[in-house]
């Protein structure tokens, strides 16, 4: 018999930060063995899907990233992944899948129409969401796998690097930093957290040029941990990583985590009203719109 849990996960608009787990049903499936056992979610608003799965067994739960086209993470789409968040730590969860519900994208970074035509207000509410969300995944209590299952430039790349492990699907996607492609500056915690990742040098030579990686590539710098060849060859190689924390007390080993990341946790922590203060004042400068507006229509125009 397989037992099935549904999470009924309310819409934003409605439920605002309290996810509701409900136990909805308890059924039997006919002739099946081998059927993922396990809890199933679904999170859906206007601002993104979010399907979770957890494996009753593990309690390693599967999130999935899931707002087309792209995966561009605007305000309430990074609400929802910090209120996944909070849910699975409430729920106790044992290990996390970060990726993406969507094909060939893993997620395309910032929503660039949150800081095009953006007013200080608009940009204020985005920014502060932004770094809020990123606080939750870097320091969560759970080992993060990120499956990195198609492209992750800007603040997918951040959103990557911030788990503890990382395993992308090649050969044909990117990863990494490309902001001063764009004519803007990485924040100093993406920067911070690309040194924790890459080390200085080679996160210099990243953050200077704006490197999208290749898969190999990225394993070449250690920017991912593993490349492979399909989606389910990443899901047993991230349940293998996340399996070997089943013996470790979780206390020391989430404790030992946020020690070695307490600097660039902190150094955001004492400093987003400057960091806020930065990006309003580069974002909304003329010549930064101009660049963005460019790049937009290059996008579209592709
Ligand atoms: C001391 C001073 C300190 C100052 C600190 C300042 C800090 C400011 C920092 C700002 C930080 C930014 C980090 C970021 O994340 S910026 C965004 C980085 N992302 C990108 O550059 C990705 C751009 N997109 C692509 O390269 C491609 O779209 C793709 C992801 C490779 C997918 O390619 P594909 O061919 O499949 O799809 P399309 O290109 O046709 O795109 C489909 C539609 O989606 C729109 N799109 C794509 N990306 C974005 C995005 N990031 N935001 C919003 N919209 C996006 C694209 O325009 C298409 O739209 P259409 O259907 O209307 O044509």
């Amino acid at each position: 018999m397989i037992i099935s849990f549904h999470y009924n996960i309310g819409n934003q608009g409605i439920f605002h930060n309290s996810i509701m787990f409900v136990k909805k049903a308890l059924f039997a499936v006919p002739n099946s063995k081998s059927l993922p056992i396990g809890l199933v979610a679904r999170f859906s608003s206007a601002t993104g899907d979010i399907g979770v799965t957890v494996n009753d067994k593990t309690g390693v739960a599967t999130v999935k990233l899931q707002r087309a086209p792209v995966n561009s993470l605007n305000t309430g789409f990074l609400k929802n992944i910090e209120s996944t968040l909070d849910s699975l730590e409430k729920e106790k969860a044992r290990g996390l899948i970060l990726t993406s519900g969507l094909p060939k994208i893993f997620t395309a970074g910032l929503d660039i129409l949150e800081l095009y035509n953006c007013t200080t207000e608009s940009l204020t509410t985005f920014w502060t969401q932004l770094q809020s969300t990123w606080l939750k995944l870097h320091a969560t209590s759970f080992p993060s796998v990120a499956l990195i299952n198609g492209h992750a430039p800007g603040a997918g790349c951040q959103l990557a690097m911030s788990c503890e492990y990382r395993i992308m699907l090649g050969p044909k996607y990117t990863i990494g930093l490309n902001e001063t492609k764009m004519g803007i500056i990485a924040p100093f915690w993406f920067v911070d957290t690309m040194i924790d990742t890459l080390g200085p040098r080679q996160a210099e030579l990243a953050l200077t040029s704006g490197k999208l990686f290749t898969s190999s590539e990225a394993l070449k710098v250690g920017l991912i941990d593993e490349e492979v060849g399909s989606e389910e060859e990443g899901v047993a190689k991230a349940e293998a990583f996340l399996s070997q924390y089943a013996t470790i007390p979780g206390t020391a080993r989430k404790l030992t985590k946020l020690m070695i990341r307490e600097k660039t946790i902190s150094n955001l922590v004492k400093n987003k009203d400057k960091d806020l203060k930065n990006v309003i004042d580069l974002i909304t400068s003329a010549q930064v719109q101009k660049g963005l507006g460019l790049y937009l229509q290059s996008l579209k125009k592709k």
